[in-house]
C-alpha cells in the first residue's frame, strides 16, 4: 500500500464535518456504548438516499440516532425514516437528536424491538433503502428481509462490512467474521442485485435491488 494511503483514508473519512447536533448525538452513544457509523459512512449514507430520493428508509440498529440523522439529511422533506432497536435508552436518545436536529415527529417511526420480529411486519416493496447498521451475525437475517423491503432500484447497506479488518485474513474463522465473508459471497453472486463495497469506516457493502 501506498506511503500516504492511510492518511487518505482519514482524510476522506473526516472530509465532510459534523454539527453540533451530531457532535452531541455522536457523544451521547458514546455515553450510552453505543459505536455509531463513521462520519464518512455517514456522509456515504446521506449521499445514497439522496440520489434515491429517498421517502421511505428503514434503519435497523437505531443506536443514538447518528445514522439516522445522515439519512434524514439526505431523504425528501416528506421522507419518513423507520427505525428500529431492541435497546430503549438508545431510542429515547434517538428521539431527542432527531428533534434536536429540527425533524418533526411525523418524519420518524422509532419502532422498540429486536429486528428479527420487526422487520417482518414492514410492507413488501414499500422502501427506497434499507440500512443495516446493527450486529455483523444479524446482517444475514437483513440481507433476506431488505430484499423483501426494497422497491425495484432500493439500495440495501450494510456497516462494519470489513469486520475490523478481520475478513480479509483467512486465518480468522470467528462465527462473525466467517459470517461477513459469507454475505459477501452471497450479495455478489446474487443476480438480482448490484452491489459495491466501499472502504469507509468498518466498509460499507451496497447493493441496489436491479429494476
Ligand atoms: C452499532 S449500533 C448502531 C448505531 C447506529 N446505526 C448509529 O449510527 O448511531 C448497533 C445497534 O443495534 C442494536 N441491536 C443489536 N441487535 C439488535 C437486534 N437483534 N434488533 C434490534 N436492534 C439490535 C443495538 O442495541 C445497537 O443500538
Amino acid at each position: 500500500m501506498p506511503s500516504h494511503r492511510h492518511a487518505s483514508l482519514a482524510y476522506a473519512e473526516g472530509y465532510v464535518a459534523e454539527d453540533d447536533v451530531l457532535v452531541s448525538a455522536r457523544r451521547e452513544a458514546r455515553r450510552l456504548g453505543i459505536v455509531p457509523v463513521e462520519p464518512g459512512t455517514g456522509a456515504a449514507l446521506r449521499l445514497l438516499a439522496a440520489t434515491l430520493a429517498a421517502r421511505a428508509v428503514v434503519d435497523v440498529g437505531t443506536g443514538a440516532g447518528v445514522s439516522g440523522i445522515y439519512l434524514l439529511r439526505g431523504m425528501r422533506p416528506d421522507g419518513v425514516l423507520t427505525t428500529v432497536d431492541e435497546d430503549t435508552q438508545g431510542s429515547q436518545a434517538a428521539r431527542r437528536a432527531f428533534a434536536d436536529a429540527g425533524f418533526a415527529a411525523s418524519r420518524t417511526r422509532v419502532i422498540g424491538g429486536a429486528s428479527g420480529s420487526v422487520l417482518p411486519r414492514l410492507a413488501d416493496g414499500g422502501y427506497d433503502m434499507v440500512f443495516c447498521g446493527g450486529p455483523g451475525t444479524d446482517h444475514l437475517a437483513g440481507y433476506e428481509e431488505a430484499l423483501r423491503l426494497l422497491r425495484p432500484g432500493g439500495l440495501v447497506a450494510f456497516d462494519g462490512a470489513l469486520g475490523q479488518d478481520r475478513v480479509v485474513d483467512p486465518s480468522i474463522r470467528d462465527a462473525r467474521t466467517s459470517a461477513l465473508r459469507y454475505l459477501h459471497r452471497q450479495v455478489a453472486e446474487d443476480t438480482r442485485l448490484l452491489p459495491a463495497l466501499l472502504p469507509t469506516g468498518d466498509g460499507l457493502l451496497c447493493a441496489v435491488k436491479r429494476p
